[in-house]
């Protein structure tokens, strides 16, 4: 691995907890809660990610989650990411959480919710990584549903920093969730979306106008509509960029194929993230080394992509100078 991505600090801001269960957790875990999952082995689990669309990876991801029960279960994933975090200069992180996968099972919001924030707040004391929460609401479930979750989190407020949108994207639009949107701000979240990852760049308007969110998450069919790469570029809406994610769910076909450096080129602020590591491949660092293979990036491409990932998160500016400088 190049020296310069290795020692780079750097922010993660487009990581799903759940999405970081390593093969070897998920069994650890199924034995710990007496659950019987459907593979023989690590080997088989690792054979089973070849997905062909986002739907197929979230059937996997979903069923994964399963093993997670206990607060102890969510302090011990949130924990092993954040040493990665520490071992590959990730000095700050925003990660996602679905409370939803875990509360339509039974679990009480506040298990999964405290289990994560006690990691975090282990992770900033003891290994330096700085960090906040991001509750993400199902969209492939209805708004009735994702407000009810905002309720739960309302107690939860000096934890969880922000709320963003996950899950399938094709036939549930952000405007779908305008009204839990509005909420959530006046309650004072701060707000994110996933939105042009397989839909179209009208999902990012809207993301942009109806949820007036602060980043968009992916963001890569941007590209299609002139205007509003322009727009991005103008106003500086981070883009929270997932390459290997993107071809392993067949995005681009392959990494040569992403438009990362083109967007970065334009002057768009790109950041460079990990989605889902235990299932996509890699890390953050696993993740600059694909492009800058690929794309030919430079160190001053890295340098920038860095920087941006610090400008883009929710830090002030005085933090974020400290932090990028590490
Ligand atoms: O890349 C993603 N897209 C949508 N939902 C998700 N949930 C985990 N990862 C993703
Ligand atoms: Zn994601």
């Amino acid at each position: 691995m190049s020296s310069l991505i290795q020692t780079l600090p750097k922010a993660e801001l487009h990581i799903h907890i759940e999405g970081s269960l390593e093969p070897e957790m998920m069994f650890t875990l199924a034995q710990r809660n007496g659950i019987e999952l459907p593979y023989a082995s690590v080997a088989e689990i690792q054979a089973a990610y070849q997905f062909e669309n986002l739907q197929s990876f979230l059937d996997l991801y979903y069923a994964g989650a399963q093993v997670l029960q206990t607060e102890q279960d969510f302090y011990d994933l949130t924990w092993a990411y954040l040493q990665k975090c520490a071992a590959q200069t990730v000095r700050h992180t925003e990660i996602f959480f679905d409370p939803q996968t875990h509360t339509d099972r039974g679990l009480p919001f506040e298990i999964v919710c405290n289990g994560i924030t006690a990691a975090l707040q282990a992770g900033r004391e003891q290994l330096n990584v700085s960090s906040h929460l991001i509750l993400c609401f199902l969209r492939h479930l209805s708004a009735d549903d994702a407000m009810a979750t905002l309720e739960q989190a309302l107690p939860y407020q000096d934890r969880i920093i922000g709320v963003g949108l996950d899950s399938s994207e094709l036939g549930h639009p952000p405007s779908k969730f305008q009204a839990v949107f509005d909420r959530a701000r006046a309650e004072g979240f701060l707000t994110v979306a996933h939105a042009g990852e397989e839909g179209p760049p009208e999902y990012i308007w809207e993301a942009l106008k109806l949820l007036k969110v602060s980043r968009i998450d992916h963001g890569v069919r941007c590209v299609e509509d002139p205007a509003l790469v322009d727009y991005l570029g103008e106003h500086q809406i981070p883009l929270t960029v997932c390459p290997l994610s993107n071809v392993k769910l067949c995005v681009f076909d392959t990494m040569a194929d992403h438009n990362l450096k083109t967007l970065l080129d334009q002057g768009l602020c790109v950041t460079v993230n990990s989605d889902d590591p235990a299932y996509f491949g890699g890390y953050l660092n696993e993740n600059f080394e694909a492009i800058q293979t690929a794309l030919a990036l430079t160190d001053a491409d890295l340098t920038q992509l860095a920087q941006n990932s610090f400008r883009a998160a929710f830090l002030s500016a005085a933090d974020q100078q400290r932090l990028a400088i590490g």
